[in-house]
């Protein structure tokens, strides 16, 4: 049975922003961050969903500067650590050292499950920074355990102090993930932590995060409503009650996080986060859940079924960063659909 204290880090500032297009205001951002803060959550995420950086043609802009949001969390919040999310390739040293002056005290470095090498000097530049340092390894349903392992391992010599496995698709199921989480628990020098986080395409993150606890997890990504991209994310209120009876220490006080997830979350919600035909299509075919929108758009643009789409997208086993391939396979099925019909 694995540690019966953990800490959480809420995502709603940051895989959030995917499901809003990144068009949260700096009054939002203070508004959610004010709500979390009295959750007593451990720590809150905010930037870009891509993070530092992710504001381009490439990811979709923001409505604002990623300094204006993070110099407004840091205001807000009284208990929280603030932390920002970094993708090295979109995020660079420049952008970090820039959040560290807004008053952030924690960095996530994100990489894809199998380049954690392109991790290495914005982790040992973070630590450098004295930001409390995370390791982030995206699509970890992609990889057997025994390379995340491998991977997660460069990411601690790095000086991660903490490292994930990310469940972006959604595609894990239970045992998936207790395996993963073991095998990186076994793996890892004890003072390294290791985290989980979810997305409920498959309608199992909360049952994805208390596996991930029981096997030695201690640290859980959660949102508020569950705001996140795809699916979204394991729902924060769900999760402090699920633990709470599971007899594990969130820090997280369950009626202030109902609260803020339906008064200040549920109203700025742009469509409801659910499990529905095109995100449950992610999970199944194990597609990058902040596919989402830009899937429905090409639909949309080029009259084709997103699920389409995305099943062609997990055949391809398309990663993070190849967000024009959206458009390319749309484009190609268009073109099927109009053979296909000129034949008949
Ligand atoms: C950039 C991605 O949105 C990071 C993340 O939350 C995931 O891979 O999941
Ligand atoms: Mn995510």
């Amino acid at each position: 049975m694995g540690n019966r204290t953990i800490r959480v880090t809420d995502v709603t500032l940051r895989d959030g922003m995917h499901a809003v297009r990144h068009q949260f205001s700096v009054e939002d951002a203070r508004a959610i961050a004010g709500a979390l803060d009295r959750t007593g959550v451990a720590i809150i995420e905010a930037t870009h969903g891509d993070g530092l950086g992710g504001s381009s043609v490439q990811y979709g802009f923001s409505k604002e500067t990623e300094e204006d949001y993070l110099r407004a969390v840091c205001e807000t919040v009284r208990n929280s650590k603030v932390a920002a999310l970094l993708l090295p390739g979109i995020g660079t040293v420049e952008h970090m050292k820039r959040a560290a002056d807004t008053g952030i005290q924690v960095i996530r470095v994100a990489t894809h499950c199998t380049e954690a090498d392109i991790s290495e000097q914005h982790i040992g530049e973070a630590r450098k920074m004295g930001l409390e340092t995370v390791g982030f390894l995206m699509m970890s349903h992609m990889v057997p355990a025994g390379v995340l392992v491998e991977e997660a391992k460069k990411m601690a010599s790095y000086g991660a102090q903490t490292v994930y496995v990310v469940d972006s698709a959604g595609a894990m199921l239970m045992g998936e993930v207790r395996e993963k989480v073991t095998a990186l628990r076994e793996a890892l020098p004890d003072e390294v932590e290791v985290g989980f986080h979810a997305h409920n395409n498959l309608g199992v993150s909360v049952a994805n995060s208390l596996a991930a606890v029981e096997a030695g997890a201690t640290r859980i990504d959660a949102s508020l409503a569950g705001l996140g991209a795809g699916a979204g994310n394991t729902p924060l209120e769900v999760f402090a009650a699920v633990a709470e009876k599971a007899g594990i220490d969130t820090g997280v006080r369950l009626y202030p996080a109902m609260d803020a997830a339906e008064d200040v979350v549920r109203p700025r919600m742009a469509r409801p986060v659910q499990t529905d035909r095109v995100s449950l299509t992610m999970g199944y075919a194990g597609v990058y859940s902040s596919f989402l929108l830009h899937a429905f758009r090409a639909a949309e643009q080029f009259g084709v079924d997103a699920r389409d789409i995305l099943v062609e997208l997990g055949k391809r086993k398309v990663v993070g960063g190849q967000e024009d391939m959206i458009v390319d396979v749309a484009v190609e099925l268009a073109k099927r659909k109009e053979v296909g019909a000129a034949g008949r």
